[in-house]
Order: structure tokens, then C-alpha cells, then sequence
């Protein structure tokens, strides 16, 4: 599937794109194979040199091309006075092309056959052995090298990924047996979802992004190297209006928050403060009347409106008010806080088929549609569901190992089911739409783990929504403000201890970084 991607996202080319990239600048850009592989193996090289400083080296080299990569980086190695060990996994007849190439133009000694003890006696190993015409779990004999080159990384010899650590996939992050786990990878002209996405992410270790040399859309018209994903850049926030002196709190859109139960007021109070500090004009709470007490009181700046309810939760008779308040809205975020009363669920249920404002659908809002994604598919308006991995696994009905696992795909899933926009949130926040367009945030933000700030992502989202920012796009710079801001309070005030409401704080800061 490929989908353009808006110039906000850098694309990472997923395994196929790569291949169609190398194939076109060896074919259509007259660069000649064996250059980019010597241009890859010099990027490597120099990662290796930085991760490996001395001690011998270990390169696995496979039958493809990425241990053609290897063998390049084995002669470098040892053109540059270092001690190195090529373990040849294929027979050497069986290589062919480029790699061959390499495999006569080795210095020193000729490549051994794979011998397993060997790499635990090493300072470091190269893992060239599957890169991204890898296909399924490793098998044979290769299956066995990445178990030992596993093996040796947790007895502490430093592993060097080329391109992809072998037994993860470029193009989603799967993992589907064994995978090597490396202190470091360079790859290859651009990073593939893989290296992005969780469990790859974590198997990759530090991503070095090679320049081989593969011109860019020089008028050349490059293959679409839009089918894999792409990666949300600070750009995205040029895609959002700003107050001008003209402004009014009608240009910044009304965003209204239903949620909150008893015990549960934090949150519709987290989303709604959110929403404001986005940049939302004005933020309406939609709460049970029998609390709206706790919002009167708690934000000056939002107002509350109280809703029937029973016992401090919304029920069905909830949705009729609930509607006339969103013909003069312009967003709602329906969850935070509802709670999981049955009749909660249905209020839930029947307010976001009914409402025909953009919606962020979160927590309880999220749980009650758990199997009843194709309900949302009929909705007008946009739609913006944003689970973390056990609500995700809940409205699919699959076990929390299995979205751990297949995050990318699950997604897909459940985008494709809803007919929505899917943020699926974590340290490689995915942001996938019906259409199979795919952006990943870079995360790094870990002052963003407490409670509440899936809350404020959402408030976010809504207040973007408003302001009438295209819905992907809209999502996409809600993330990325989201992670700037926890990034400002990890810095501002350190990581541990920070909470939901410094986010809030941080967002406005977060758009002038
Ligand atoms: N194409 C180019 O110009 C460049 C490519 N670079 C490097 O090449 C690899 C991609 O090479 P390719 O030959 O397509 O595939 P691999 O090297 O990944 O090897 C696949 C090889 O292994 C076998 N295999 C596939 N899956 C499995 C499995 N699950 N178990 C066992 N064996 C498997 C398969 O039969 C193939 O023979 C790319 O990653 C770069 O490293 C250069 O870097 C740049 C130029
Ligand atoms: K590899």
C-alpha cells in the first residue's frame, strides 16, 4: 500500500521501498551495485570502529547482500590493523553478485565456517547475516547464528547490527523467533519502520543512518518510497494555526470533554486543561450533574456542564443533552474517566455514533467499543481512537502479548475496522489512518510514563481538531507537542517525578522549540 506522505513525515522505506530505492539508483541512476555496498560498508565500518574501539571482531556474514556488507567491513577492519574473524554462514560458492565480489576482494584470512563458541571470546561481532530480504524467523543454520549472536550480546560482547538486526523485520518491528539485540546498528540511506517501532526499536539499539549515495527526488522520479511509513518531524507543527492579534476565542474552536465519574474527575479535568493550553478557544467538561461540583471549582478556565446521571456515572439519558451541546462544538474527546459501568458504555456508545463533531475517543470511551469497531465506521466526522496497547488489545479482543508484538499491524487493524485515525500510544506512538498512511513519533520522552498523560494527549488531539487541522496531521502534531512537552518537563524538572499537569504546563512551550 502506498500513500504519499505529507513533506512532515521522513519517509522510512519499509523492506520492499529500500529494495525498489537500491534496485533504481543501481538501474535508472547508473550507480553501480557494488558502490553502494562499499559506501554501506564504510558506514558501518566507522560504527564499528566507535562501538568496538579494540579487541577482536567477529563478522557472521549471510549468503545476501548485507553479508556482502559484512565482508566489506571485514576488510576495512583489517586494512585498518584490526584483528577480525569472518564466519561464513552459506558455503562461499553459494554467494553471488556483489556480495561475491567482496568475498575475493577479502585481505588476510579466508572467512571460517561458522564456528558458535568462537563469538563469546570476542570484543565485538557484526551481524551480517539477514538484513531486509530477510523473510519470516530465521532458520537453519542461520537461525542458529542470531540465537548465538544473542547468546554472546547477553554474555556482554557488543554486537554492531548492519542494517537490520537480523530476525527483526524492516518493515514492522515484528519479531517472530529470535532476534539479535545490538548496541548499535547502521543502516542503510534511510531507517526502516523496524528500527522505529517496538520490539525492533529495542533490538536496534542506536540507529546510525548511512548515506550510500542514493539521490533523492532529483527530478529523477525515485520509486514511491512512501509504502512503508513515515516519521513525525518537528515540521507538522507548521501545520497548525496561530493566534493573531485579530483572534478571538471563536477562531480557537470549542472543544467539549465528556467523561468523569465518581472517583474518576481527574481525568476529564486533565483533558480539558489540555485542550485549553493547545490552544483551544474555549473547553466545556460534559460531566454527571452530581459532580459537576468538582469541576465549578477546579478550572477556572473551563466550564462544566452537568449531565443526568445515576449514582455519579452518565447513562444513556445522558446523550439527548449531551447532543445539544455539541451543535455549537467544534471537537469532543468522549472517555476520560467515564467509568465501566454497563450503562456508561452504552452512553458511550450511542453519543459517538450520534455526535457529528470530530472525535477523540478515549479510555472508557475506547473500552466500550471493545469488538464493536465497525460501529465507529458509520460515524460522518472524523475520528481519532488513541489506546494504549491494552485498550487496543481490548477493542480487537486479542491478548496484550499479541499487540505487543504486532503493534504496526494491529493498528492497521483496527484503523481499517473503525474507519479512524488509531494512535497507538507509547515510546514509538504509531499514527495510522484507514487509508494505510503510517507515522511513528521518536518518543524518547519518558517523563510522559504517569498517570494521566494519555489524558492530556487526548485533550491535545481535540483542541487540533478544532482548529480544523486535517485530521492525520492533526493527530500527528498532537504527538509530537505531546512529546515535545514531556521532553521540557524531563529536562525542566527531571523525569522521575514528573506528572500529568507539568505536561499541560509545558505545552505551549512545546510549540516554540
Ligand atoms: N541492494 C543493494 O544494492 C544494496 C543492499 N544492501 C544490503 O543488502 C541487504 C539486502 O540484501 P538481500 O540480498 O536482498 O537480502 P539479505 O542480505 O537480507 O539476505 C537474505 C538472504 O537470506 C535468506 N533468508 C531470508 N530470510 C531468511 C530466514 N528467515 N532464515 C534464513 N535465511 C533467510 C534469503 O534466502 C536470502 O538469501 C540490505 O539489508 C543491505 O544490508 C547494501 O547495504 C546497499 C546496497
Ligand atoms: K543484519
Amino acid at each position: 500500500m502506498s500513500a504519499v506522505l505529507p513533506a512532515w513525515l521522513d519517509p522510512l522505506p519499509d523492506a520492499a521501498a529500500q529494495r525498489a530505492l537500491d534496485g533504481w539508483a543501481i538501474e535508472q541512476r547508473g550507480i553501480p551495485g557494488i558502490e553502494l555496498m562499499e559506501r554501506a560498508g564504510r558506514g558501518l565500518f566507522e560504527l564499528v570502529q566507535r562501538c568496538v574501539p579494540d579487541g577482536t571482531i567477529a563478522v557472521v556474514c549471510g549468503k545476501g547482500n548485507n553479508g556482502g556488507d559484512g565482508l566489506v567491513v571485514a576488510r576495512l577492519l583489517r586494512e585498518a590493523g584490526r584483528e577480525v574473524d569472518v564466519h561464513l554462514l552459506p558455503d562461499p560458492g553459494e554467494l553471488e553478485g556483489d556480495a561475491r565480489t567482496n568475498l575475493e576482494r577479502l585481505c588476510g584470512a579466508p572467512p571460517r565456517i561458522f564456528n558458535p563458541g568462537a563469538l563469546f571470546e570476542v570484543a565485538g561481532i557484526v551481524d551480517a547475516v539477514l538484513g531486509t530480504g530477510a523473510s519470516g524467523a530465521p532458520r537453519g543454520l542461520v537461525g542458529d547464528a542470531v540465537d548465538t549472536i544473542a547468546a554472546a550480546a547477553d554474555h556482554g560482547v557488543t554486537v554492531v547490527a548492519c542494517d537490520v538486526p537480523s530476525g527483526v523485520d524492516a518493515s514492522t518491528g515484528e519479531v517472530a523467533g529470535v532476534a539479535v539485540r545490538a548496541r548499535a546498528t547502521a543502516t542503510f540511506h534511510a531507517a526502516k519502520p523496524g528500527l522505529w517501532i517496538a520490539p525492533g526499536k529495542q533490538h536496534a539499539g542506536e540507529v546510525v543512518v548511512v548515506d550510500i549515495g542514493i539521490p533523492g527526488d532529483d527530478g529523477g522520479r525515485p520509486p514511491a518510497t512512501v509504502a512503508g511509513a513515515g516519521a513525525i518531524t518537528a515540521a507538522v507543527l507548521a501545520e497548525l494555526p496561530s493566534r493573531g492579534a485579530a483572534s478571538t476565542k471563536f477562531d480557537g474552536g470549542s472543544v467539549l470533554v465528556c467523561g468523569g465519574s465518581t472517583g474518576l474527575t481527574g481525568a476529564p479535568s486533565l483533558a480539558s486543561a489540555a485542550a485549553a493550553r493547545a490552544g483551544a478557544g474555549y473547553v466545556t467538561v460534559l460531566v454527571p450533574a452530581s459532580l459537576n461540583l468538582v469541576f465549578e471549582v477546579r478550572q477556572a478556565e473551563v466550564m462544566s456542564v452537568p449531565l443526568p446521571d445515576e449514582d455519579g456515572a452518565l447513562m444513556p439519558a445522558a446523550v439527548a443533552p449531551a447532543l445539544e451541546r455539541l451543535e455549537r462544538a467544534d471537537a469532543l474527546v468522549l472517555g476520560p474517566g467515564l467509568g465501566r459501568a454497563e450503562g456508561s458504555a452504552q452512553f458511550a456508545r450511542d453519543l459517538a455514533a450520534a455526535a457529528n463533531v470530530p472525535l477523540v475517543l478515549d479510555a472508557d470511551g475506547l473500552n466500550a467499543h471493545a469488538g464493536r469497531l465497525e460501529d465507529l465506521a458509520s460515524r460522518r466526522a472524523p475520528t481519532v481512537l488513541t489506546p494504549h496497547g491494552g485498550e487496543l488489545a481490548r477493542l480487537l479482543g486479542v491478548g496484550n502479548e499479541e499487540v505487543r508484538g504486532r503493534r504496526l499491524a494491529l493498528a492497521r487493524e483496527a484503523a481499517h475496522r473503525a474507519g479512524a485515525i488509531v494512535v497507538l500510544k507509547g515510546d514509538d506512538t504509531l499514527v495510522v489512518t484507514p487509508a494505510g498512511a503510517v507515522a511513528v513519533s521518536p518518543g524518547d520522552a519518558p517523563a510522559l510514563a504517569t498517570a494521566g498523560t494519555g489524558d492530556v494527549l487526548g485533550g491535545t488531539i481535540a483542541a487540533l481538531l478544532a482548529r480544523r487541522v486535517e485530521p492525520f496531521a492533526a493527530a500527528c502534531a498532537g504527538v509530537e507537542l505531546h512529546r515535545r512537552a514531556g521532553r521540557i518537563v524531563g529536562e525542566r524538572i527531571g523525569v522521575e517525578g514528573a506528572i500529568a499537569g507539568d505536561v499541560i504546563d509545558a505545552l505551549p512551550a512545546a510549540r516554540r522549540r
